[in-house]
């Protein structure tokens, strides 16, 4: 019998309560990813191909999740909240309820640098927070920025690099996206243009499209705060990364946002990691959906994981109480995993606990 289009996409994601809660250009700006939407599935897809092989009469009475990843403070599990533009579309409280929601479950929150709160606004919460940026032809945007984030005691900045221009997003195209008139980019509200500060066609035209792995050089020399890389898929962009003076690397394919057809994130991790060879934390997004993700990326080598769309889903449903529930639940998660694969710390979770299933076979 053949499924549906929409059935196989159920299946796979149902859809979350946001969906009737939200303008549908707004849900569909969350929501969409790039032309066929093709990666953004199949990175979901892909955690079923990698199995638990889990031990057994191990000590589980307790279990202790908390993850140290330099320079950030000790966090109370591998969780990261991904960087996500405009969160005050979601939610009148946008980056705040989300940041202190994340303050008080001990997770660490990245800023984006396209957020509808500022930078120096969403330090004040006291989260354990790094700075996401992305590099405008414009330097001294870029380099305001980062001094900034260093100023507001940003953990590190972390350069997005998948993103010299926005991916084909065919539903935004469709509705005409645009940034509520009520919100603005405040990160950039001292530029002088009316038009920059609201639009985000303007600004992304603004994004610089010739950096190359010497501007990040360029950009480790000059900031006062470590630099992150974020968006690698290639293992060789990692080793450049690291080489250019990345103290860290994320694993990520923008959740599909950028180029449709890419391999699904959780696949391009291994490779990854093994080429880093231990020099950097590598983090991982794409696709994470619930503990048992979080935990097989681990597996695979994370050092920690970014969360992304669910929040977002979390804050439209019900603000900071509906985001601290929903943090509290994905750490439940963890927790029981880890009982259950007999790896009572995160040090515990070796590669061996995951295994791909051989397609030939099924
Ligand atoms: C609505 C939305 C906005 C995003 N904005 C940014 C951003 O400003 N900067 C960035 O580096 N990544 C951005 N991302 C990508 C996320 O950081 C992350 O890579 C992605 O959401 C992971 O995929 P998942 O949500 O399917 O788990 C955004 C993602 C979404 C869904
Ligand atoms: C203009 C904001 C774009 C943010 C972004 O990276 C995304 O939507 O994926």
């Amino acid at each position: 019998m053949s499924v549906s289009h929409s059935e196989s996409e159920l299946e796979l994601e149902p859809l979350p309560a946001a969906a009737h809660l939200l303008p549908r250009p707004v849900f569909d700006y969350f929501a969409g990813a790039a032309a066929n939407e093709e990666t953004y599935r199949a990175n979901i897809r892909a955690f079923r191909r990698y199995h638990f092989l889990p031990r057994c009469l191990r000590p589980v009475a307790s279990i202790d999740s908390t993850t140290t990843v330099p320079p950030l403070p000790t966090l109370s599990a591998p969780l990261l909240v991904a960087p996500m533009a405009m969160q005050c579309m979601a939610h009148p409280d946008g980056e705040l309820a989300v940041a202190r929601a994340a303050r008080a479950e001990r997770l660490a929150y990245v800023a984006s640098t396209f957020a509808t709160t500022s930078l120096e606004d969403i330090a004040a919460t006291d989260v354990p927070r790094l700075f996401q940026l992305y590099c405008f032809s414009d330097r001294s945007i870029t380099r305001d920025l980062i001094h900034r984030a260093a100023r507001a005691r940003y953990s590190a900045v972390v350069v997005t690099v998948d993103a010299p221009r926005f991916g084909r997003r065919l539903r935004d195209e469709r509705n005409a996206f645009q940034l509520p008139p009520h919100l603005s980019f405040v990160n950039f509200a001292h530029l002088p243009s009316q038009h920059e500060k609201t639009t985000m066609h303007a600004l992304s035209c603004r994004i610089d499209q010739r950096i190359t792995f010497d501007d990040i050089r360029h950009y480790v020399k000059l900031s006062p705060i470590p630099i992150w890389v974020k968006g690698i898929l290639h293992p060789s962009d990692a080793v450049a990364a690291i080489e250019a003076g990345a103290s860290a690397i994320v694993v990520s394919n923008h959740g599909g946002r950028q180029l449709d057809g890419s391999i699904p994130a959780l696949d391009a991790l291994p490779q990854v990691v093994a080429a880093v060879n231990n020099r950097v934390p590598v983090l991982f997004d794409s696709g994470v959906r619930c503990g048992e993700h979080v935990v097989k990326a681990i597996a695979m080598g994370a050092a920690a994981v970014l969360l992304g769309r669910p929040v977002l889903w979390a804050l439209v449903e019900g603000g900071e109480p509906s985001v601290r529930s929903y943090f509290k639940d994905i750490k439940q998660q963890i927790h029981i995993t880890m009982k259950l694969l007999g790896a009572p710390s995160i040090k515990d979770i070796s590669s061996d606990l995951v295994t791909q299933v051989n397609m030939s076979k099924l």
